[in-house]
């Protein structure tokens, strides 16, 4: 079991990272103080609770907690006002009150989702992370909680930080393989913008990471928690440093709003994304960028993920969809870039005209 602080002076909270947790809940709830008078609402996906619902549910159960639950259906798609809506009524049905809690129990959209709705439930109840993809090592940690709109990806949201994150490894054990690249290239990413030997280490045992090899993937996770937990800690509210977490994500996000949500998941066009950071990198003229897009690239490609953008996505489109991004300032462009492997720079000085051809660039990237 490995144990990591966010310190956030009186919002401060562990990651428990672990195999067995789900079953070890009910006393870590009970030991944290969270109360047994009103009922705990776990908000899960259909995937997740049909193979990991139950011991967690019997685990709270025992030790003496009144749970209920909402399954949500999985995908990117769920994470919208109208299922938040839905949950709403869930908790409204079964009792909820101040003194409950919302259990998350699944990736980033169910932690998003319910996180949010622990967030405007009553006007804020606490809340438990238990994530159980690769990628919900970032999505569980740092309290960003949010649902999507149309034009504009986790656009209504707030930040609200869990009591605990309980990460339970063995939960991995039944993702489906295209979720466990995905995950990787967001974790990959944690060593781009902060820790150029993890990201030698990941080169190193990129196999066991696709193979879920356990001990690679409890180290990985740790590494990844360990980053984010350090940005977050500086700067819970993006008020600069923490920004640097968003590296991928402005040509990233948009590619998932372009296309309705509904066909890259978030590792996937995060990974596109970086790329393409990359590639503006190399046109601002850093010295090392040419590396950083070598290696980005191979890495990515290690995964066995695509580094193109889909030719059939509209190139404005995509400019538009960028335009919403919660970084820009005063109608200016700021992306994230990449000078060197494991250090990152935030840029407001970025023309429209470089981003656009260098996503016309990432349509023919091979
Ligand atoms: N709040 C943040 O700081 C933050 C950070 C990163 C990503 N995110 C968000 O996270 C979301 C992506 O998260 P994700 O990649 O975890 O996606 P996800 O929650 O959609 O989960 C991926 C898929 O795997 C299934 N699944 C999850 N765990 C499983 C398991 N153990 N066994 C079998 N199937 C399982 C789910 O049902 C789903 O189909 C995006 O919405 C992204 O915006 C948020
Ligand atoms: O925690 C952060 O800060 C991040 O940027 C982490 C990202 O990986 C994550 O996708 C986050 O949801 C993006 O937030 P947003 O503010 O760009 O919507
Ligand atoms: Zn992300």
């Amino acid at each position: 079991m490995k144990l990591l602080n966010v310190d956030l002076g009186e919002r401060s909270y562990v990651i428990h990272i672990g195999a067995g947790l789900l079953q070890e809940a009910g006393r870590l709830f009970a030991e944290k103080g969270i109360p047994h008078r009103s009922p705990l609402m776990i908000v899960t996906d259909r995937h997740v609770a049909k193979h990991h619902l139950a011991p967690l549910r019997q685990s709270l159960e025992a030790a003496g907690y009144r749970v209920c639950e909402a399954v949500v259906e999985p995908g990117e798609k769920t994470k919208s006002l109208d299922m938040l809506n839905s949950l709403v009524a869930t908790a409204l049905e079964n009792g909820l009150d101040r003194h409950s809690t919302i259990v998350a129990l699944g990736g980033g959209v169910v932690g998003d989702l319910a996180g949010f709705l622990a967030a405007s439930y009553m006007r804020g109840i606490p809340f438990v992370q238990v994530p159980t993809t690769i990628l919900a090592h970032d999505s569980s940690v740092g309290g960003k909680v949010a649902v999507n709109h149309a034009l504009a990806k986790n656009i209504i949201g707030a930040f609200h930080q869990p009591l605990m994150v309980l990460y339970d490894t063995s939960t991995l054990s039944t993702l489906p393989e295209r979720e466990v690249r995905a995950g990787l290239a967001e974790l990959l990413k944690e060593g781009l913008i902060w820790n150029r030997e993890f990201v030698h280490w990941f080169d190193e045992h990129a196999e066991a990471l696709l193979a879920l090899d356990a001990d690679a993937l409890r180290e990985a996770l740790y590494q990844g928690c360990k980053v984010k937990a350090h940005v977050v800690s500086q700067d819970e509210r993006e008020g600069g440093l923490r920004a640097i977490l968003n590296l991928g994500h402005t040509i990233g996000h948009a590619l998932e709003a372009v296309a309705g949500y509904n066909e890259l998941l978030h590792g996937e066009a995060i990974a596109i994304g970086m790329v393409g950071a990359a590639k503006l990198s190399i046109r601002l003229g850093y010295p090392e960028a040419e590396t950083v897009y070598r290696e980005t690239k191979r890495l990515l490609q290690k995964l066995g993920l695509s580094v193109s953008i889909p030719a059939h996505y509209d190139t404005e489109a995509i400019m538009s969809a960028m335009m919403h991004d919660k970084k820009f300032k005063e109608g200016k462009m700021v992306f994230v870039v990449s000078p060197e492997i494991g250090r990152v720079e935030i840029r407001s000085d970025i023309q429209p005209d470089w981003v656009r051809e260098i996503i016309e660039q990432l349509k023919r990237e091979d």
